[in-house]
């Protein structure tokens, strides 16, 4: 993709896609395409929707394994324009469109607007795929799950909340379950999640789209002495089971104790077969164990272990 032909200087590029656009393989270029990446960075997302119409398509029945490209399009935004509101004069109308979109996506700013006309401030430098920005999740969207989702779409979204932390290594477990089958993947659109880590106190931001994952902690943002700790997360997708994607994202908590203490003796699965260790810390930098070995090799810490299965009590310690 040669985005910049021919043009010296610029600061960013707009595309439009064509009407019947899927924007999935659009957005994944930026992540995957090393040359566009080294230049670009993905802004945001914008849909603009023909409110006269929009009804209609989203309810147009397509063939088997045919998308609907509007709720496609809807799902992906990042904001929405609601646009051609002299054609909808009734506002009982715009607000039925309007909580039929919130339906379909709860997270992307819904502006209402004739001709388009919308600060662009409000469409430009949205940073929506970088973490930071990830970060400032407007919590207003959890609230939007008591909004009107009665409307049999097979692309919603679901937003979930808890307070206190989760296990790191439980949540890449889940996530690596979740997009780990294609297909599966392949109806997961676009998720968000800000988490308050076990052990850490940076707070740990991801996002991605379909397969394409990242997820990081913040080089900046910590959580405060006084801040309460908690997880949210954001998933917008097709036929998306949100009873088991809530019970997934709670079974990541860390509210249990953990088996050992500090000062057990324990047995740790290496390379080399089970060695005799000893626990000296838990929770740092949000892995469980910090162990020692009787030969006075230092487990730094165990990222990659599974905690239930890769530790073991030693003879004699209960
Ligand atoms: N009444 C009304 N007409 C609008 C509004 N916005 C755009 N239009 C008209 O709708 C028609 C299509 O507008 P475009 O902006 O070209 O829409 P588009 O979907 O990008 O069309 P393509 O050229 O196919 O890409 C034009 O005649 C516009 O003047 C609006 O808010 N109200």
């Amino acid at each position: 993709m040669d985005l910049d032909r021919g043009v010296e200087q610029f600061d960013a590029v707009i595309i439009e896609t064509t009407g019947l656009a899927d924007p999935a393989p659009v957005a994944q270029t930026f992540f995957v395409d090393d040359e566009i990446q080294a230049m670009y960075k993905l802004d945001g997302i914008i849909t603009v929707v023909d409110s006269k119409h929009v009804m209609q398509h989203l309810d147009e029945k397509k063939p088997e394994g045919v998308e609907n490209e509007a709720v496609e399009q809807l799902a992906f935004a990042d904001r929405v324009l609601l646009n051609k509101l002299d054609l909808v004069p009734d506002l009982a109308e715009q607000a039925k469109i309007e909580a039929r979109i919130k339906s379909i996506n709860t997270t992307a700013e819904i502006f209402r607007c004739q001709y388009s006309k919308v600060d662009p401030k409000h469409l430009l430098n949205l940073n929506a795929f970088s973490l930071t920005r990830v970060l400032e999740m407007d919590p207003e969207f959890l609230e939007a799950e008591g909004a009107d989702h009665q409307h049999d779409d097979s692309v919603s979204s679901i937003a979930v909340q808890f307070p206190g932390e989760l296990n790191i290594l439980k949540l890449e477990e889940w996530i690596s379950y979740l997009i780990g089958d294609p297909a599966r993947a392949n109806n997961l659109f676009r998720y968000k999640g800000v988490l308050a880590v076990k052990g850490h106190d940076r707070k740990f931001v991801f996002q991605g789209v379909h397969m394409l994952f990242a997820g990081s902690y913040s080089d900046d943002h910590l959580w405060g002495p006084d801040e309460t700790r908690e997880c949210r997360f954001v998933f917008i997708g097709k036929n998306i089971d949100k009873e088991s994607l809530r019970a997934g994202f709670e079974g990541c908590k860390q509210d249990e104790k953990l088996r050992f203490a500090v000062g057990d003796n324990v047995e740790v699965q290496t390379k080399e077969g089970w060695k005799d260790a000893k626990v000296i810390g838990l929770w740092e930098k949000g892995c469980p164990y910090r162990l020692e070995l009787k030969d006075k090799v230092l487990i730094a810490l165990l990222e990659h272990l599974n905690i239930s299965h890769n530790l073991h009590c030693s003879k004699g310690v209960t």
